[in-house]
């Protein structure tokens, strides 16, 4: 099943991946100046994600507070850290995924955190979300989230939205909404 959505997100092609992260990045930039939004957890780019530099350019260029996941020793443990005022002002290394993140930041308490945006493989209308298989999505929430608190906004392309219900887990957390570049859906609560 990963396989195949991974292999769905992968064909999106070049041209479209650029326009999408553009006009991502304006609907997202919308909604968090809408929603009050001060500080925002994003994530770094990886393989065929949809690309967050667009927006990270926006929300620092309107002072807000960027966050990026940086993972912990312990397994399946991550925490948000400052991505830096630019991206060159913090040295950046990869993790055992290859993704880059800050080398010496200091964790940020998840109290600071309006919203979180998701990355994913595939989301449902529920809002169920199938992601990159390590779990650590789903475990930071499951320690640090409190109802509305901070927002769970999967972050991606149209593409990835599933038409069918994706199988769940018991430990597998709910997305209060999700950007695409076609605009912003709210989930129902069950
Ligand atoms: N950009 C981005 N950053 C992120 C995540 C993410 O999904 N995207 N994560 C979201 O959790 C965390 C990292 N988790 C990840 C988990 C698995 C793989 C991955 O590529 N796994 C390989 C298989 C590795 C294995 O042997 O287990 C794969 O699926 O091909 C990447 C990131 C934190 N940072
Ligand atoms: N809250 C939790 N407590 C304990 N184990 C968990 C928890 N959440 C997830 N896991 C474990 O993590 C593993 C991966 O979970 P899952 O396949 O749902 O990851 P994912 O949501 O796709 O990944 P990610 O969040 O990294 O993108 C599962 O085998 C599960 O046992």
């Amino acid at each position: 099943m990963r396989r195949l959505f991974r292999a769905q997100r992968k064909a999106i092609p070049r041209a479209q991946r650029l326009y999408d992260a553009a006009r991502a990045a304006c609907r997202a930039d919308a909604f968090l100046l809408r929603h009050g939004a001060r500080c925002v957890a994003v994530y770094l780019p990886h393989g065929s994600e949809l690309d967050t530099w667009p927006l990270i350019g926006k929300l620092q260029g309107r002072g807000i507070t960027v966050l990026v996941p940086k993972l912990t020793p312990v397994a399946g443990r991550m925490n948000f850290v400052h991505l830096g005022r630019t991206h060159h002002s913090v040295r950046h290394a990869a993790n055992r995924y290859g993704i880059a993140e800050p080398k010496r930041q200091r964790r940020i308490s998840a109290r600071v955190i309006d919203v979180v945006l998701v990355p994913l493989l595939a989301v449902d209308m529920h809002g169920l979300r199938l992601g990159a298989g390590g779990g650590y999505y789903d475990r930071w929430f499951a320690s640090h989230a409190a109802g509305r608190r901070p927002l769970r906004v999967g972050y991606a392309h149209l593409e990835q939205l599933s038409d069918q219900p994706l199988p769940h887990q018991a430990w597998d957390i709910r997305l209060h909404g999700l950007i695409t570049p076609a605009g912003i859906r709210r989930f129902r609560n069950r």
